[in-house]
């Protein structure tokens, strides 16, 4: 049998029209989001946007005013207590005890997941290990770092080996050092077979980790794909060719349209999504001229221009797919 990434049984998390007010404030205004299991998927949004909520609906922490979601493949409104069984959920809702030690703190969650002493003691010695807490292990935690606070608080959370992870900004004030680290810790639970629901305002994170990434605005969900079809959503990005030979670059710049000339550097700039269809199209309009350039570049914009695109004054409605195809040298001629 065949499987889509929608397939529901491949799917960690399920939700379809999820809604959320606060009073008259309406923070999800119908939101759907699909997760396969074994992949980092990220929430982004600015400050405000329904990160949290979003986050607390499919952890069982809040209930949601509209909309089903099956995480697990358990019904969240029926199967909470099967839900809460299969996640973990660290961020904004730190469950760190800063008055007792970390090991303490690992204790008191191995005792919470009903483990017998000997077990929880085990489990903890090594997640403090593999978090590299145990030298700290016997401080309050109160004098943890900011990063220490959040390995231990995803410590925590692993004590109840949970199949789905939800990290609610879990890098957000920490330094580039820490950031790293984590952004290692959230790689390797991953690799591990976990699916991770990440909410972040850094573009850079998602870009990093994220398998798909969905763009949150205005309580819905205005863009969704992978980091590289969401840079293709907005212009910017283009193909370049650079020339050594000056005769060259003339024929090329004579044969190709819409093209940047820069003369001093003898390179070209041509309008392009980077998608292989406009590639060929430019390759092939090449050919036709019978010019080689010494090199091609292609650039895409960057998730930033992404972000201000989407979520700026004229909200950019979206599904990112491939943008349609470019006329082919071909096609041009048969007009
Ligand atoms: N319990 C609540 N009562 C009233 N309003 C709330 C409540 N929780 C959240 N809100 C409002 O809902 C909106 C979304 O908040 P939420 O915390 O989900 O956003 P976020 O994207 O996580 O933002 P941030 O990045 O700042 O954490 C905000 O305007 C917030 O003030």
């Amino acid at each position: 049998m065949t499987t889509t990434p929608h397939d529901p049984h491949d799917l960690a998390i399920a939700a379809t029209g999820l809604r959320k007010s606060f009073g008259d404030q309406t923070v999800l205004d119908g939101i759907d989001l699909h997760v396969p299991a074994g992949t980092i998927f990220s929430l982004l949004g600015p400050n405000g946007a329904g990160k949290t909520t979003a986050v607390g609906i499919l952890s069982t922490l809040l209930s949601a005013d509209g909309g089903t979601a099956r995480i697990a493949g358990h019904d969240l409104a029926t199967r909470a207590q099967a839900v809460r069984a299969a996640i973990g959920v660290t961020g904004q809702f730190s469950a760190v005890d800063g008055l007792i030690t970390g090991e303490e703190n690992m204790l008191l969650m191995a005792d919470l997941h009903h483990l017998p002493r000997a077990e929880g003691r085990r489990v903890t010695a090594e997640l403090l290990e593999r978090f590299d807490l145990t030298e700290a292990a016997k401080k309050p935690a109160s004098t943890y770092s900011g990063g220490m606070k959040r390995r231990l608080d995803i410590a925590m959370t692993l004590v109840g080996d949970p199949r789905i992870i939800f990290l609610d900004e879990p890098t957000t004030g920490l330094d580039p050092r820490s950031r790293h680290t984590m952004w290692q810790i959230i790689r390797e639970l991953v690799s591990g077979g976990t699916t991770v629901f990440l909410t972040t305002q850094y573009l850079e994170e998602a870009d990093q980790l994220a398998d798909r990434i969905a763009v949150l605005h205005g309580g819905r969900i205005v863009a969704e794909g992978t980091a590289e079809e969401l840079k293709r959503l907005v212009p910017g990005g283009h193909v370049r060719l650079r020339f050594s030979d000056p005769a060259a670059y003339e024929r090329a710049a004579t044969a190709l349209r819409e093209t940047q000339r820069h003369d001093d550097a003898l390179t070209l700039q041509i309008p392009s999504d980077g998608s292989q269809r406009e590639l060929r199209a430019v390759l092939d309009w090449l050919d036709a001229a019978g010019v080689e350039a010494d090199e091609l570049s292609v650039h895409t914009p960057d998730l930033d221009d992404v972000f201000f695109a989407l979520t700026g004054n004229h909200p950019v409605t979206a599904q990112a797919t491939v943008p349609a195809p470019a006329t082919t040298p071909a096609e041009e001629t048969a007009r």
